[in-house]
């Protein structure tokens, strides 16, 4: 049983095990991902220049930690060798300290230049590629968006990848940089202080590159199986939202919220993986960096000194700058995380940004000054892409001369509404030509034939804004005159002057705060003000009530008027004037003729027409529009108001209370283990001071070694408590993650409910 936010109490059980999901994660995950250096293909010279002066920044920023170690190392020289001699050991350390403050001035503009430079490129270079990920989404076939750009890729790519991959191209990049300025300096520094310490150092390193790209191939697969169940459960929530009136109406919220949980649930199972792989990545990190720290080479480190080959200071110098170099490469290890993050969501930018629409709106193709509106279909086929098998047209013929109307009739489902949209070209026929004017559309230019079609369509779609917003999409350059004309002309001028702001009320995502005739009506402005030659219009008058229909139908036929004009509906009203009626019938046209002639010819006509005398009796009972409900609608509740910040705060604390007594036992474990993690470096920084005083001391190699085996035991205490602190936080942040997502969820769900 899945989790939902009505029995918080109950635990979640993962349907599917592990293995599956992973199983999962490898058939879904992309493991080539996209070439780091591509997510800066948008760069121009200015962000190049940024670029450059960050890696500057975050080279000095890099550099000043090995520095400060050799300039610890010569203090520790001054203090080692003159324990006697203190006026010998001030004036040895003042000349150290200038360098110290030299240091410290260094670094402040650097760290400045670092986070600067980088996020302001990162910001510049995601804005472009936002822009062309818009641009292409906007360019592509309407059979694009039922499959490959579903509205939750689409979402999940303009904004969580988005901020990934500017989050990776940023402040991390220069973090990185900097980290590994740091393990160069180091090495180049430790040469100086002491080859031999050094090189029996350095033997650390591969240990670490392998730890790194065994850690890194892991996450890899694991960032990119994150991305996508992110996008599939963006996709339900879109969803679920987008027809929430539905899910309601239908008791929908259970079934919606399950779906989302199975999303979560399964990126729950690769988050458990995801903390193991980090906990083990970060602790293995540590143990061969503190490896190094152990007997032996301390040991090594005594012997050069004590046979006069350097100084215990610089001996010093070199291990720590090569350690804590080695050290922040382990700190870049999470980086590389994002880095991988980045790669797997720069794969599904770019896919979306090179595909090519197998119909393409870029300019091209003849532009028409004038199109009188000849629309001649001949012999069309077509299936659907989402479904090639299922044939809706086969061998659809049609002519409709220009400024004539022509009316669809036929049984629902049988591919009217297909018609309209291939001849605005959503899609293109398997078979078949549609000329307009006698050209086929398929040469003309995409923008210019849209240019010249109007649409009102069954469900009208209206934009989050203003009606007069709405209105305008139709012609941008329309004045107000224009716009209340064509307002009138629908019959919306009345309703939209009785709302409280007019022209200039806002209509809610999609139109919510207006009722189905009224987002009609607008929808039949919208195409009036445009203007153009071909009308298509499939049930514009569907959603209206028998009294506004006659109204709009009268409209419509002034709007009509010397235009070519497709027409569905199902009301035979709307239709009896047409000047020819086709009857389509299994993807062809059957018959044809005027509404008098077929009411003879045509038995399918005649039946429908007998069927619809009968309901207009009924349907003159019930219906009236309420001019009053819209403004109910958009009245603001205060009560509603204070409900949903009482709910915003339980949703909250049900994050931490919905995590369950072993959770808490988790945080806990993962809280001391986070606690020795913390403590384990200043008792490092402890036993390395330690070290370098008793390569002075007459016993040196027995002293040292009996440091190093403590240094050891603090090496492993480190492992084990970095594995717990990543794997315990790592499991209980994804649980409270998952409490959160649900919680908002089904509480966005259930909201109107409760
Ligand atoms: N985007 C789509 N992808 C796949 N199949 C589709 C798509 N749109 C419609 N169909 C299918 O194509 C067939 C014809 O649909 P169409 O909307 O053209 O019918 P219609 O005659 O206009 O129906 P109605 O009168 O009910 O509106 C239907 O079987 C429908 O399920």
């Amino acid at each position: 049983m899945v989790q939902t936010s009505t029995q918080p109490e109950q635990p979640m059980q993962v349907e599917r095990k592990e293995t599956e999901v992973l199983e999962d994660v490898k058939k879904k995950s992309d493991p080539t991902g996209l070439p780091f250096y591509k997510l800066l293909k948008y760069a121009d010279t200015l962000d190049w220049i940024l670029m450059a002066l960050g890696t500057i920044g975050s080279v000095v920023h890099g550099m000043a930690q090995p520095v400060g170690y050799l300039l610890l190392g010569k203090a520790l020289n001054a203090f080692g060798s003159r324990i006697e001699d203190k006026d010998g050991m001030v004036h040895a350390l003042k000349k150290v300290v200038p360098y110290v403050w030299y240091m410290a001035i260094a670094t402040f503009p650097a760290g400045i230049l670092e986070i600067g430079c980088w996020m302001y490129a990162s910001e510049r270079q995601t804005a472009w590629i936002r822009l062309e990920f818009l641009r292409s989404v906007l360019r592509q076939e309407i059979g694009a968006f039922a499959n490959e750009l579903s509205s939750g890729k689409v979402i999940a790519g303009i904004s969580t990848h988005m901020s990934v991959i500017q989050d990776a191209t940023g402040e991390k990049l220069g973090h990185f940089l900097s980290y590994f300025a740091t393990f160069f300096s180091g090495v180049l520094i430790a040469f100086i202080c002491s080859w031999e310490v050094s090189l029996v150092t350095l033997f650390v390193v591969p240990l670490i590159l392998l730890v790194g790209a065994t850690y890194t191939k892991k996450m890899n697969a694991i960032s990119a199986a994150k991305m996508i169940y992110l996008s599939e459960a963006t996709t339900v929530v879109e969803k679920t939202i987008s027809h929430i009136k539905t899910v309601f109406a239908f008791v929908g919220e259970d079934l919606a919220i399950k779906s989302f949980s199975d999303c979560t649930d399964k990126q729950s199972v690769i988050s458990r993986g995801e903390a193991l792989i980090k906990g083990d990545g970060t602790g293995m990190f540590q143990a061969v960096t503190n490896s190094r720290r152990s007997s032996g080479g301390n040991v090594i480190a005594a012997v050069v000194v004590t046979a006069g080959r350097s100084s215990g200071g610089h001996v010093i110098a070199a291990v720590m700058s090569i350690l804590f170099g080695a050290i922040s490469i382990t700190y870049a290890a999470p980086d590389m995380q994002v880095f991988n993050q980045a790669k797997a969501a720069g794969n599904e930018v770019f896919k979306v940004i090179r595909r090519q629409p197998t119909i393409s709106n870029a300019s091209g193709g003849i532009v028409l000054k004038e199109i009188e509106g000849n629309i001649d279909i001949r012999n069309i086929h077509f299936s659907y892409p989402s479904r090639e098998d299922k044939v809706i047209l086969q061998g659809f013929t049609l002519s409709i001369p220009a400024g004539k109307t022509v009316a669809l009739v036929g049984s629902s489902g049988c591919g009217k509404s297909t018609v309209i949209s291939l001849v605005a070209r959503f899609y293109d026929p398997s078979k078949g030509v549609i000329l307009i004017d006698n050209h086929n559309i398929r040469d003309l230019d995409l923008k210019c034939l849209r240019q010249n079609n109007g649409a009102v369509s069954q469900e009208p779609s209206l934009f989050a804004g203003t009606i007069k917003d709405n209105l305008k999409v139709g012609n941008l350059d329309a004045d107000d005159q224009q716009i209340e004309n064509a307002a009138m002309m629908a019959n919306a001028h009345n309703f939209i002057s009785q709302l409280p702001d007019k022209y200039s009320t806002e209509v809610g995502q999609r139109g919510f705060q207006l009722s189905g005739g009224q987002k009609q009506r607008i929808a039949i402005a919208r195409a009036v003000l445009k203007n153009p030659p071909i009308l298509l219009l499939d049930e514009a008058t569907s959603a209206l009530d028998s009294q506004s229909e006659k109204l709009v139908q009268k409209a419509l036929e002034k709007a009509m008027q010397g235009r070519t004009v497709i027409l569905i509906a199902h009301r035979l009203s709307t239709i009896v004037n047409a000047d020819e009626i086709a009857v389509v019938e299994n993807g062809q046209v059957k018959e044809t003729g005027t509404h008098s002639t077929l009411l003879d010819t045509s038995k399918f006509y005649n039946s429908l027409f007998n069927m619809q005398n009968i309901r207009v009796v009924r349907d003159k009972r019930g219906l009236s529009e309420k001019g009053a409900e819209i403004e109910e609608s958009l009245r603001e509740d205060p009560e509603q108001e204070e409900h949903e910040k009482r709910l915003e705060a339980v949703h909250f604390f049900r994050i931490w209370f919905g995590l369950r007594r072993m959770e808490l036992l988790k945080t806990a474990i993962g809280s001391i283990a986070a606690g020795l993690s913390g403590i384990s470096k200043p008792v490092f920084g402890f036993f390395i001071i330690k070290i370098g005083v008793a390569y002075y001391h007459k016993h040196a190699k027995r002293e040292v070694g009996w440091y190093s085996i403590a240094f050891s035991l603090i090496g492993l205490l480190s492992l084990v408590s970095h594995i717990l602190q990543h794997y315990y936080f790592g499991v209980v942040g994804e649980k409270a993650m998952t409490n959160l997502r649900k919680a908002l969820f089904s509480g966005s769900c259930h909201s109107s409910t409760v």
